[in-house]
C-alpha cells in the first residue's frame, strides 16, 4: 500500500463491507459474489473479516452493487454491511484506480436483476455544523425517491428495488457533501431475502 498524505482533498471513495450469508455454503456464496463481479475499476482486498474497495464513486458504487447482487442472486437470504468514506484527511492516495475511465463494467451484466432489499443508512457528515440540516434534507431525498421505509434511532430505513435504494446512496452520497466540507462516511446495512420480508421480495 502506498502511502502519501492528500490532505483531505482526494475524490477517492472506499468501502469496507461484509457479506453474511445465512446458509450453510456461505464462503461458496461470499468468494462467489466477490468473483462474479467485475472489480477491475476498483482496488480491492478480502480479510477474514470483510473487503475493502477503493476507486472513484461511480465504480465503487457500480462494484458493490454487483457484489450483492451476485450474493442475492443464489437466493440465500444475505446481510451487507458497509462503511462508505471520502474526504478522510487522514487518507492516502495509493490504492485508488482514480485513472479509470468513466464506463461502468458492471451494470450492463446486472440491470436487469430484481431484488427487494430492506435497509438502513446513516449519514456522517464530518467537521459540519449543518450535518443535522444535512441529514434531514437527504432524508427529505430518500421520501421524493420513493425508497423511504421508515425513521427509527440512529439510522433512517430504505427499501424497495436494489436499483433504485443504490442510486439513492449514491446520490445522497454526492450531495451531503461540499467543497467546504469533503469528508463524508455513510454506513448501509441491508437485508435481502429474508424471510421477514413478507410481500416485499
Ligand atoms: C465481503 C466480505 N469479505 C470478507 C468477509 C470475511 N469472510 C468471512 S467467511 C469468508 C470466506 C472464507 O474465507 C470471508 C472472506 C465477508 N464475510 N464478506
Amino acid at each position: 500500500m502506498k502511502s502519501s498524505l492528500s490532505c483531505g482533498t482526494s475524490p477517492i471513495v472506499g468501502l469496507r463491507f461484509s457479506i453474511h450469508p445465512m446458509a450453510d455454503n456461505f464462503v461458496e456464496i461470499i468468494k462467489g459474489a466477490l468473483s462474479k463481479a467485475d472489480t477491475s475499476n476498483v482496488w480491492m482486498h478480502t480479510d477474514d473479516v470483510s473487503t475493502v474497495m477503493r476507486g472513484k464513486e461511480i465504480h465503487v458504487f457500480d462494484t458493490a452493487k454487483a457484489i450483492v447482487l451476485h450474493a442475492a442472486a443464489t437466493g440465500a437470504h444475505v446481510a451487507f454491511n458497509g462503511t462508505f468514506s471520502i474526504g478522510c484527511p487522514g487518507d492516502t492516495t495509493g490504492d485508488s484506480y482514480l485513472e479509470k475511465e468513466d464506463v461502468l463494467v458492471n451494470e450492463p451484466n446486472v440491470k436487469d436483476y430484481r431484488q427487494y432489499v430492506s435497509s438502513q443508512f446513516g449519514l456522517y457528515p464530518m467537521n459540519n455544523p449543518d450535518y443535522m440540516a444535512i441529514i434531514y434534507k437527504e432524508v427529505e431525498r430518500a421520501k421524493e425517491c420513493g425508497v423511504f421505509n421508515e425513521s427509527m434511532h440512529y439510522a433512517s430505513g430504505l427499501h424497495g428495488d436494489i436499483h433504485d435504494v443504490f442510486a439513492f446512496l449514491e446520490e445522497t452520497f454526492m450531495h451531503a457533501r461540499s467543497e467546504q466540507n469533503k469528508h463524508l462516511v455513510m454506513t448501509v446495512n441491508m437485508s435481502i431475502n429474508s424471510p421477514s420480508h413478507k410481500g416485499g421480495s
